[in-house]
């Protein structure tokens, strides 16, 4: 069996968008319905990808907007970026934009959190096609399905390894320890 692979991880985007639910969904099992804006949290999770380990460590970091200076630290020793934004809020996507633009980021998986789906107003079509002029990854999820939690995260491994010049792993089952 390989070493488990060490992997920071950082879960970006605007004010309340849904980067603390969509982490703690993937790394506990369970939806937050409270709303605690965050300053900085860290989590770690093992997770298996196809017969590989990963010591994941996961930076959810504090809403940015527009006033906001991108923490140097943010820019450091991560592996991949979770850039999020609701559905529900063109002004938090196009924030994702302006956040993406300013960083170099080695690999990227945007996420679109369900955030109160009756008011979706960025259509899934407008996220891929946004997503594909970064060359980055696009996925739409919700952080009250433990499922689709997992699979960005499972994701973002995928796209990181990719970045290593890893092959592209056969699509198979994400083992969640
Ligand atoms: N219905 C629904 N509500 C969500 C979802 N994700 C987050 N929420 C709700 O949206 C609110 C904000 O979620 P947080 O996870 O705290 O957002 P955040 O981006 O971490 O917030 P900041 O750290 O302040 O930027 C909370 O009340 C969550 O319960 C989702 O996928 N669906």
């Amino acid at each position: 069996m390989p070493q488990p692979k060490y992997r920071k991880i950082a879960v970006l985007g605007y004010r309340s968008v849904g980067k603390s639910s969509l982490t703690i969904q993937f790394v506990e099992g369970q939806f937050v319905d409270s709303y605690d804006p965050t300053i900085e949290n860290t989590f770690n999770k093992m997770v298996s990808v196809n017969g590989q380990d990963f010591n994941l460590q996961l930076v959810d970091t504090a809403g940015q907007d527009e006033y906001s200076i991108f923490p140097q630290s943010h820019s450091m020793d991560i592996h991949g970026y979770v850039l999020v934004y609701s559905v529900t809020s063109m002004k938090s996507q196009q924030f994702s934009h302006q956040t993406l633009l300013e960083k170099s980021a080695r690999s990227v998986c945007v996420t679109y959190s369900f955030h109160l789906i009756f008011h979706r107003v960025i259509k899934p079509e407008e996220g891929k096609k946004l997503a594909d002029s970064w060359g980055a990854a696009f996925m739409e999820s919700s952080a009250k399905e433990n499922e689709t939690a997992v699979e960005v995260f499972k994701r973002i491994i995928l796209e990181m390894e990719k970045a290593d010049g890893n092959a592209a792993p056969e699509e198979k089952k994400c083992a969640v320890m």
